[in-house]
């Protein structure tokens, strides 16, 4: 297949019939090969199907097999279709609907399956096999040990697909309709983020063209996240789908200060898009004097009491305000060349009433009755005068809270303000109001707990005729505005009727480790049910000592031996004290930005979230936890981090909440 389409790509420019038709295949079959692209450590299969003669149930659409068919014969299943050279399929793409039965045939519900295998593949050698007669009831479910030892792999590197293991509960998740939008609430380790990118992988292969129009978007809570789950989707041939921060999706402007947090909540809070949707309509004024303006060959006048009904009226129709402004522009034209039709019996030119569309009198009568204004000058505006606040906020915000967001000292011009990301919501808002947003297909939210109010509703502008997939734990919420509760998020996202479906099993944290962190949950205030873990595996330590950082060189020296990844994390503050011994000690360890790879990366504690580490040192839980106001939720990510081994190190007394 590859080399068909590298000769295809070789020969596309004399095929093509016209300059342009040849870039557009020459682009066509560049991706083409880019898709096909070998990597020797992905074998082309990792299970097989042998149906027996009977109808395969569940969704048929959109796969390469015929529909309703009754099916028979061996079917391996990989990550893409793979054919011979006469087309025949040799590897069925594991989204396909047959492919379905791979996932979720049981002993009690065999879907037509008779025999299932699943080869274990080690960088790219076939190691075992394993297989399930499901027609004599043989089952092995989580049992299954290449099941066991994809999970329990030490981590090296990003984070990689689960193609080959998908659960059931994770598959029903991974292939919901395009059309609808689910919340997936799951302990750290359920895999949410993988269900997340596996389901815009499923989605882009049954719904192709539609969502390459529409569009695929995941967002995640920062650049280091994002960077850890880059190369998932590329893995399952999927190399268009965007990903991005919410900041990055909505900054419009660069963010050059930092609001303290009693302004940010307030600016994140849903009630300043009523504030804003005031402060913006307040702005229409109803003309005071008749607009008089000349062709050339004659005046025209539009009377006072037409123009306030042409504002009136567009103002009723509800528009977004630039295309109300339009929309009043031509109204009022069509005026203008209805009086030019009485008086000379037909119609004047397109190019007339373009003319009289420009015309400075009219723009001035607009300007006036419906003055332009950009996103940026509105919540400038709003920002900087506190009479203007107040007239918007009335009976919204109180006197305090308008008092931390209005700035002690404006800058001079929107251009020269220096914002905030707090600000980016607010322009956002106001630019939804101002222009319409265009929808992208599906939206995937990682990490959603965090989103606030305001970035829900910038998010739900998205995807007004699109569907998402909401990620999230309520347990590790950060942010000052962190959900209590999926309903209220989800009405901000503007899909109310959204089912929240909860991950049960873990498959990152062991057992030792989750059993630790699940003290903390009775005072973080949530209600959710406790981590399960499906690991048996792991190690756990929690050691006090007297010098935090030699303890730290130390755990980190032994923690060398093993393979896998180490992270060592610690409060913010103390990253560079611990970076600079670690690096003192000889052992190179590298940033979350850094471009060259290490074994050892040191991670401050509030970008741990998403991350995990096959050996991860906790250092000193009680400054994570005094570090913020949700400490104590940012203390659970961190201890949730530890694929294989979690050593914590304490100098002062642990939080109270841990020790249980
Ligand atoms: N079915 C599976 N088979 C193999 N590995 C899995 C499976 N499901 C999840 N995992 C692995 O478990 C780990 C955790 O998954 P993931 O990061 O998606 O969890 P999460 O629920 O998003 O966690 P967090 O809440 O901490 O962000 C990853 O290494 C992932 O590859």
């Amino acid at each position: 297949m590859r080399l068909r389409a590298e000769q295809l790509y070789a020969s596309g420019a004399s095929v093509a019939g016209d300059p342009f038709a040849a870039e557009t295949l020459g682009i066509a079959l560049a991706r083409r090969v880019a898709e096909l692209a070998d990597n020797p450590r992905t074998p082309l299969f990792f299970g097989r199907l042998d149906l027996l003669d009977a109808p395969i149930r569940g969704p048929q659409t959109g796969g390469a097999l015929p529909v309703d068919e009754t099916l028979g014969g061996r079917f391996h299943i990989g990550r893409r279709h793979v054919t011979d050279e006469h087309g025949e399929p040799l590897v069925l793409d594991w989204r396909a609907p047959v492919s379905r039965a791979f996932y979720r045939a049981s002993a009690r519900d065999p879907q037509g399956v008779q025999i299932r295998r699943r080869f274990g593949i080690v960088e790219g050698q076939l190691t075992s096999f394993e297989d399930e007669h499901l027609d004599r009831g043989e089952e092995l479910g989580t049992a299954s040990r290449i099941l066991t030892e994809e999970i329990e792999r030490p981590r090296v590197g990003p984070m990689r697909d689960i193609v080959a293991t998908i659960q059931p509960e994770q598959d029903e998740l991974v292939r919901a309709d395009l059309d609808t939008s689910v919340c997936v609430q799951g302990a750290p380790g359920t895999g949410k983020t993988a269900v997340g990118l596996h389901r815009a992988a499923y989605l882009l292969y049954l719904h192709r063209e539609r969502l390459r129009r529409a569009g695929v978007l995941i967002v995640g809570p920062n650049q280091a996240f994002l960077g850890y789950i880059a190369a998932v989707l590329p893995a399952l041939g999927e190399l268009e789908v965007q990903q991005s921060t919410i900041e990055d999706l909505i900054g419009r402007v660069p963010v050059r200060a930092t609001d303290p947090v009693k302004a940010q909540v307030v600016k994140h809070d849903p009630r300043m898009a009523e504030v804003l949707r005031r402060a913006l309509w307040s702005r229409l004024t109803r003309p005071e004097e008749p607009l008089q303006v000349s062709d050339g060959a004659y005046r025209w006048r539009v009377s006072v009491e037409a123009l306030r009904r042409v504002v009136d009226d567009v103002w009723r129709e509800g528009p977004h305000y630039a295309l109300g402004r339009e929309r009043a522009r031509a109204r009022i034209v069509s005026l203008l060349q209805r009086q030019a039709e009485a008086k000379s019996g037909e119609s004047p030119p397109e190019t007339w009433a373009r003319k009289m569309g420009k015309a400075k009198p009219l723009t001035e009568v607009l300007d006036g009755a419906w003055p332009a204004v950009t996103p940026e000058g509105l919540v400038f505006d709003l920002l900087r005068d506190a009479e203007l606040l107040a007239r918007a906020a009335d009976g919204i915000l109180t006197a305090d809270e308008q008092a931390a967001i209005v700035w002690p000292k404006p800058a001079k011009t929107a251009r020269s303000a220096k914002w905030s990301a707090a600000d980016l919501v607010l322009i956002d808002e106001a630019a939804g109001l101002i222009e319409r947003q265009a929808s992208v297909g599906h939206i995937v939210l990682d990490e959603a707990q965090d989103l606030s109010p305001m970035q829900c509703r910038a998010i739900a502008r998205r995807s007004t005729h699109g569907s998402i997939t909401l990620l999230g734990d309520l347990a590790q919420g950060t942010a000052p505005w962190a959900a209590t509760d999926w309903t209220e998020s989800l009405r901000h996202l503007g899909k109310p009727n959204a089912g929240v479906v909860p991950l049960s099993v873990g498959f990152r944290v062991p057992d030792a480790v989750v059993t630790l962190a699940n003290r903390l949950l009775p005072a973080l205030a949530v209600n959710i049910p406790p981590a399960v873990s499906l690991r048996r595996d792991g190690e756990l330590t929690v050691q006090a000592v007297d010098d935090l950082t030699t303890a730290t060189v130390a755990e980190a020296k032994t923690a060398m031996a093993y393979p896998g990844s180490i992270g060592v994390i610690a409060a913010d503050h103390q990253i560079d004290q611990i970076r600079a011994a670690l690096e003192l000690a000889g052992m190179q360890p590298v940033d979350l930005d850094s471009p060259v790879a290490g074994q050892v990366t040191v991670v401050p504690a509030t970008l741990a979230k998403g991350l995990e580490y096959d050996h991860v040192i906790v250092i000193e839980p009680a400054a994570i936890v005094a570090a913020e106001p949700r400490g104590l939720h940012r203390l659970y990510v961190v201890l949730t981090r530890a694929v294989s081994r979690l050593s914590v190190l304490h100098r002062e007394p642990l939080p109270a909440a841990l020790v249980g």
